[in-house]
């Protein structure tokens, strides 16, 4: 007897040992992110069932949201990056609308790769590092859109945000075919503030004084005050820039200031996101103990709007 492996054998192993190499290559291969097919394409279902379901009381929003969105992702061949600023109230939905935005386009939603969020006061707090802050920031957008042309940026608290920092990335929203060999017209920049915020809810109050539907309201009532209203604004980030009269801002887009009505859905959609079951009577507490706005009047909107019910939830649960 000899104590060799027949011939058989020892092909079979190295087989099964080169089968085994292949399969972690392809499932680190297909795990790893990258920048094309289904870890950076648009669910437009998903999208549109979001923004139906998810979103309370921002029928604007949803609209164009979903337009400019699809629009942009289904154009092979965009002439700029897509550019949105978001506007409104506290807690009324802006970083939640980019993060359904995020979550429908990426696999990863929020903690891809490939897109990245910044908030004036956290990632550019001092006024004096601003010549820092710029050459980061540039840096990271040009090296970032390299890696992945379909990158996405949000700018949150933009009325904190140095108006020379948001000079320095002007060139990159614009209609340019690259800069410096890339090309950033697959990118997508959304910007959140509250500025305008109450431009827009002297609308809604308008339309509500009047017994007018909430769902009348129509982006063109809202529009042209609030692109006036960013614009003369001298404190935010916004009025400095050109952003606005070379028209690089593809959609404003106005956040409602949201009522009680909305807070109770928030409640409801927060018992269940915390694995409750739906409770309206403990939702109604909690809604109840909320201020609301203009004091002098019927108290319609929620001062916070549904920014603080995830918190709150736990006292009354
Ligand atoms: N319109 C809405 N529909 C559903 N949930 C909402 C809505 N608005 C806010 N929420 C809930 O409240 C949380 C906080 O809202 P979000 O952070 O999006 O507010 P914001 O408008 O960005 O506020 P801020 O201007 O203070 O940054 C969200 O994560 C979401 O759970």
């Amino acid at each position: 007897m000899t104590d060799r492996m027949p011939p058989q054998v020892t092909l079979l192993l190295v087989g099964a040992g080169l089968a085994a190499l292949g399969a972690t290559y392809w499932h680190f291969y297909w795990r790893k992110e990258v920048c094309y097919g289904s870890w950076t394409s648009l669910n437009k279902t998903g999208l549109k069932c979001d923004l139906k379901n998810k979103l309370f009381g921002q029928h604007i929003v949803a609209k164009v949201i979903l337009k400019a969105v699809t629009g942009f992702m289904n154009n092979k061949n965009p002439k700029k990056p897509l550019v949105l600023s978001l506007h409104g109230w506290t807690g009324t939905g802006k970083n939640y609308v980019s993060q359904l935005i995020a979550e429908n386009i990426y696999q990863k939603g929020m903690k891809s790769n490939f897109v990245h969020l910044f908030t004036a006061t956290t990632h550019f707090p001092h006024e004096a590092h601003i010549d820092k802050y710029k050459t980061q920031l540039v840096e990271w957008i040009r090296g970032n859109v390299s890696i992945c042309p379909r990158s996405m940026f949000i700018f949150d608290e933009m009325d904190k945000m140095h108006p020379e920092l948001m000079d320095s990335i002007k060139p990159y929203l614009d209609f340019y075919d690259n800069l410096n060999g890339v090309s950033y017209r697959q990118a997508i920049f959304i910007f959140l503030s509250n500025t305008g915020g109450e431009k827009i809810v002297e609308v809604a109050l308008d339309f509500w004084r009047d017994g007018r539907e909430r769902e009348e309201i129509q982006l063109k009532d809202i529009e042209m005050a609030l692109s006036l209203s960013v614009f003369n604004n001298k404190s935010s980030g916004f009025w400095h820039t050109s952003l606005i009269d070379k028209n690089l801002v593809d959609f404003f887009v106005p956040f409602l200031p949201l009522e009680y009505k909305h807070v109770i859905q928030c409640g409801l959609a927060e018992m269940a996101r915390k694995g409750h079951v739906k409770n309206k009577k403990v939702v109604v507490k909690m809604a109840r103990d909320l201020n609301y706005f203009p004091k002098e009047e019927k108290r319609i909107f929620s001062v916070q709007g549904c920014k603080v019910i995830s918190s709150r939830l736990d006292f009354y649960i």
